[in-house]
């Protein structure tokens, strides 16, 4: 494949952090080509770098040495106002426990990253409302997160991360905190986006099963890749 048609490129990309007199290598070269419209889940023991790759990619961390291309943009070497409107315009991020505003209506949870791109009130309601009907949520736009299962809020999160229309999706476990059936439906949800809008999504996680969920398998171990799996997937399972 060209380089038109991968969305994220690493070439030997290094992180460390001093740790006193000690040096750890969280990554230790890593080199990754991740085409577009793919659902990649990150594995590996704890420790490996896992997290580390997804925030240097996110644009949350640096690395300390190599490239990370992501679209048109080296992210290692961007200035820090670059980053800012990268992680703003272009990337949605899903964590483990959700993290939706607790007193904001899940509509408004939705709409938030809208209004710091500054869209208007009624837009910003119409949008979110697209999004949580996509998410199977349509009935539940004026709940508070309160009022909504586990599920149901990582739904709300998987729409908001959706709203600015990223062209990545970076997930750290996000069916870390949902229980086995609840979480397949979170995966498929997943897997049904990555199909229909073309987004690529980058999901770290520790569960082999919800990895199996992925178009690709990343084994990493000591700050490396160890292993890409290629999942194969009947008709019917794509169905
Ligand atoms: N801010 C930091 N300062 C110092 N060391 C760090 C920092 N962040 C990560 N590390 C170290 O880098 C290595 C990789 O950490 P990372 O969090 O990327 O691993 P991981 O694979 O995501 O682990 P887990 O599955 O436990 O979340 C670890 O040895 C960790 O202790």
């Amino acid at each position: 494949m060209g380089q038109a048609s991968s969305l994220i490129r690493t070439t030997n990309l290094q992180r460390t952090y001093q740790m006193g007199k000690n040096t750890v290598q969280a990554l230790a070269g890593v080199d990754l080509e991740i085409e577009r419209g793919t659902f990649v889940a990150l594995v590996g023991p704890s420790g490996s770098g896992k997290s580390t790759l997804l925030n240097v990619i996110g644009g949350l961390d640096r690395p300390s040495s190599g490239e990370v291309w992501v679209d048109d943009l080296e992210l290692g070497h961007a200035p820090d106002k670059k980053l800012v409107s990268f992680r703003r315009d272009r990337v949605g991020f899903i964590f483990q426990s959700f993290n939706l505003l607790p007193t904001n209506q899940a509509w408004e949870n939705v709409a938030l990253p809208l209004m710091l791109a500054g869209r208007g009130r009624s837009e910003r309601r119409k949008r979110a409302e697209h999004l949580l009907d996509q998410v199977g949520l349509g009935d539940r736009a004026d709940h508070r997160p309160a009022e909504l299962s586990g599920g149901q809020q990582q739904r709300v999160a998987i729409a908001r991360a959706l709203a600015n229309d990223p062209v990545l999706i970076l997930a750290d476990e996000p069916t870390g905190n949902l229980d086995s059936r609840t979480g397949r439906d979170v995966l498929l949800l997943m897997q049904r986006l990555v199909r229909e809008q073309q987004v690529t999504l980058l999901m770290v996680t520790h569960d082999m099963n919800a990895a199996s969920y992925a178009d690709r398998i990343v084994h990493m171990r000591d700050g490396i890749i160890e292993q890409i799996e290629i999942v194969e997937r009947t008709a019917e399972a794509v169905a």
